[in-house]
């Protein structure tokens, strides 16, 4: 049986701002939920809270809790490094490191222990296979990540999250820095991902996220005004405020 992943009365605050307010929300498995509304509602705030990146800010701190498994994440002697092997991060500019495209990949796993050489070279094929990139790179594993297109880059950043096998993936934004034929790849990429992953996603872009998510939630002012199957959210929203943002972004 899946695990179950939730928040449930999460607030968030940077000093003595409440950027988000008492959000309880699940995601269920093998789905993509998008997270939606106006800058500075609060969608990226509340994507990092979910693998406790958003802890690293200093002055940031959270209130209410985040269930996997049963176990609440927000307690303070969760094991953050672990978390974020199961919880995987990919951000809106592709932020490979300062390395080959091969050590990219077998970075994490070499942290997580992983010491014998035939196993990282069928782990880094694996993940790039799963990020779609192994055609390309295939013949160039001792090459910078940095020579890769932009489009790459991300794609790369993506199979460097799946490297250590994560149940759940949180993409901020990530393909608002792509030309459109490298945002279709990251998209049909989310499709084929989400069979075996729950993926959380930012996005800006309407069709996007009528596109690739199942359930989508809309943010206003750090409050979660709706919150349902995306193809209800975008044809029949039980709020106003829904449909006026939704068709104000919409073409
Ligand atoms: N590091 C920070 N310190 C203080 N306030 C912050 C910080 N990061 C975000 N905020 C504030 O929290 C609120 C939510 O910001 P957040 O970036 O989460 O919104 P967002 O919906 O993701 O915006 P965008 O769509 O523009 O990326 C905003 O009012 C923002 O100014």
């Amino acid at each position: 049986m899946p695990m179950p992943f939730s928040t449930e009365d999460l607030s968030i605050y940077y000093g003595e701002f409440q950027a988000i307010k008492n959000i309880s929300m699940g995601f269920p498995a093998a789905s993509v939920t998008a997270l939606i509304g106006p800058s500075g509602c609060g969608k990226s705030t509340f994507l990092r809270s979910l693998n406790r990146m958003n802890d690293e800010i200093a002055g940031s701190r959270s209130t209410g809790h985040i269930w996997m498994d049963g176990i609440d994440l927000t307690a303070p002697h969760t094991d953050v490094i672990k978390l974020r092997q199961r919880i995987g991060m990919v951000w809106q500019r592709p932020n490979p490191f300062y390395k080959s495209i091969y050590e990219n990949i077998a970075f994490g796993p070499r942290y997580y222990g992983i010491k014998n050489r035939k196993q990282l070279d069928e782990i880094v094929e694996t993940s790039l296979r799963r990020a779609a990139l192994w055609d390309e790179v295939k013949d160039r594993l001792k090459d910078s990540a940095l020579a890769l297109s932009g489009g790459q880059q991300q794609r790369l950043c993506i199979a460097r999250a799946l490297s250590v096998n994560p149940q759940i993936l949180l993409l901020d934004e990530p393909a608002s820095a792509l030309d459109p034929v490298s945002t279709g790849k990251i998209e049909e990429l989310i499709t084929e991902l989400k069979k075996d992953l729950r993926i959380v996603i930012v996005t800006h872009n309407m069709q996007q996220a009528a596109r690739v998510s199942d359930y989508t939630a809309y943010f206003y002012l750090g409050t979660l005004v709706e919150h349902g199957e995306t193809d209800q959210i975008f044809t029949n929203p039980e709020k106003n405020s829904t449909q006026e943002y939704i068709m104000g972004r919409f073409g």
